[in-house]
């Protein structure tokens, strides 16, 4: 036996953990480990270029991809035809059978942003999928509330962990198996007849995209399923992706089924890879909308990438969520609706809600201008043109930079940190949806004002004794009450924060140094430094 378990066979999870999947996952494991390897070295190259003032470019090597108006991707499989409203969120019992029944046509089972990596989450994630897919997840909480999926449910998409994640409650000859082949190889094996329909996350170029393509075209072989069964929506949501749009839906044509416009990421990314450059330097983290120059580039450029395609274009996620106060309610519904109306006129076949409460907000905003037709795969948007100093134009950006922005972004990174180190992956927060995504703006953020020691609009800047004493003041707020061991992951999560925001080179990413510190089996962990 090459695998070993590593994590406690929790109640039932011998269903999701059997032999023949473990072998899927060694199989997935032989053939890709090194090559995810080399792309994550690729990732590591190509920022320390940035670093050096060599800003990315569409790639001449491929211009003849980008010029061919011949190719186009697969037609989208009946499930995924109209995608006006996608609910997200993570793969927990309670939720899994309240985004079945929101209404929604698609519902996002999320392991990236919206799940915190544990190994109860990871492997009781996919027990829920299989239940839910085989409609025996009916139960009645101690509330006595029943839950129980109903009629026209919406089509289950999983979004596996990104290329940067491990999995080290599972070794494979010893060593921690990639998190992506774990999520996707445990789900594809468990449902691959029911819906293989996937998000992609994170993929920073179309050679990554290639890589998931091998690997699905070797999945289907393994599974014995027809090749195209598989289909996958990769998220642009890394500005070097956004160079190469065009590139990942050809490398995924046979099994893509389009783009998403990532947006929490998209900005994290921003400042991770030109972060140091006095240009980049962005606002308080509410004035980055949509519609900064930046970010309306990159937004335009995907939809008109994907209709000249035949591929679907999926908005992304307003933060505000609905909440027990009416008016903060009305101003969310509101907010979310200007949103999904700008997305929905752009040309977007659909969009993401965070919430059950906003499915109809979304489909209100995308019903008008679908009108009879599934998707509006038939609007090319031929009148846009972004080159690449559109999609770098952070320094277009209006705001400012407030201590209330600063004391803001230094409250959810630890909040939102301490929240992830207790196995919940996404949390409203003075009214708006955190995960790991946004979390990553906010830490990123101090960094950068750190770097820059950026001026503050109503005086001062930003300093280390500053960050840190805001950090000690929010630390001793979350403190207040807490038992024992609430009060020690507190000061997990600080310490995290302070590794991350903090750190002279900026970590590539906080769940990667929170995992190694905290998630992974003891013993097996050391700071991960940066992994790319
Ligand atoms: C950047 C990105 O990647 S975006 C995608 C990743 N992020 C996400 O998916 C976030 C998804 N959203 C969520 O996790 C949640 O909405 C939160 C954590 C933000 C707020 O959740 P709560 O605090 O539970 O909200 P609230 O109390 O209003 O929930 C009301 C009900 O709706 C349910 N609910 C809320 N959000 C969701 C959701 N996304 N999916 C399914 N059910 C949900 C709750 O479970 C609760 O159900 P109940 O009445 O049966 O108990
Ligand atoms: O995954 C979505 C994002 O906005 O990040
Ligand atoms: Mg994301």
């Amino acid at each position: 036996m090459r695998y070993k378990i590593i994590g406690e066979m929790l109640e039932r999870f011998d269903e999701v953990l059997t032999p023949e999947a473990l072998d899927f996952l060694v199989a997935l494991d032989d053939r890709f480990a090194a090559q995810r390897v080399a792309l994550l070295d690729t990732r590591r190259a190509r920022r320390a270029r940035f670093a050096t003032g060599q800003f990315p470019d569409f790639r001449p090597e491929t211009a003849h991809i980008r010029a061919d108006p011949s190719w186009r991707v697969a037609e989208p499989v009946p499930a995924l035809t109209d995608r006006r409203v996608e609910i997200t969120g993570p793969p927990e019992r309670r939720m899994t059978v309240n985004a079945l029944n929101s209404g929604a046509r698609v519902w996002m089972a999320d392991f990236e942003d919206a799940t915190a990596p544990t190994w109860a989450n990871v492997i009781g994630g996919q027990l829920n999928l299989i239940d839910a897919h085989e409609r025996r997840i009916d139960f009645t909480d101690e509330r006595g509330k029943r839950y129980a999926v109903g009629e026209d449910a919406a089509t289950i998409v999983v979004r596996p962990r990104g290329w940067h994640l491990v999995e080290k409650w599972i070794a494979v000859d010893g060593r921690p198996i990639a998190a992506s082949f774990v999520d996707f190889g445990l789900y594809l094996f468990h449902n691959a007849r029911r819906t293989p329909y996937f998000y992609l996350p994170k993929l920073e170029d179309h050679r990554e995209a290639r890589l998931w393509n091998d690997v699905f075209v070797f999945a289907q072989q393994y599974l014995g399923l027809p090749q195209g069964t598989i289909r996958a929506t990769v998220l642009i949501e890394t500005i070097t992706a956004a160079f190469e749009m065009e590139e990942i839906l050809y490398e995924l044509r046979e099994h893509s089924a389009g783009l998403n416009a990532g947006r929490w990421d998209y900005i994290f990314s921003i400042i991770k890879n030109f972060g140091q450059w006095s240009d980049f330097v962005l606002p308080d983290r509410a004035e980055v909308t949509m519609t900064v120059p930046f970010m309306r580039a990159y937004t335009e450029l995907l939809v008109s990438t994907c209709h000249r395609r035949g591929a679907h274009a999926i908005g992304g996620m307003a933060a505000f969520i609905p909440s027990r106060s009416p008016d903060v309610n009305a101003a969310a519904a509101e907010k979310v609706l200007a949103d999904k109306r700008r997305e929905a006129g752009d040309g977007f076949d659909g969009s993401w809600v965070a919430h059950p409460g906003l499915v109809r907000t979304c489909r209100d905003a995308f019903d008008p201008v679908l009108g009879e037709r599934p998707n509006q795969l038939d609007r090319l948007r031929d009148d846009v043109e972004v080159n690449a100093t559109d999609l770098l134009a952070v320094d277009k950006t209006p705001g400012q930079v407030t201590a209330e922005g600063l004391r803001a972004n230094v409250g959810v990174a630890l909040r939102y940190v301490d929240a992830w180190l207790g196995g919940t992956g996404a949390v409203a927060l003075s009214n708006l949806m955190e995960d790991a995504a946004t979390a990553e703006i906010a830490r990123c953020q101090v960094w950068q004002w750190l770097h820059h020691r950026t001026p503050l609009a109503g005086g001062g800047c930003v300093t280390r004794d500053l960050v840190r004493s805001l950090l000690a003041e929010e630390l001793a707020a979350l403190l207040t009450g807490r038992d024992p061991q609430e009060r020690a992951r507190a000061v997990a999560a600080a310490d995290i924060v302070e590794r991350t925001a903090l750190a002279e080179d900026l970590p590539a990413f906080f769940t990667t140094e929170a995992y190694a510190l905290h998630l992974a089996p003891s013993g097996t962990s050391s700071p991960s430094g940066s992994p790319a």
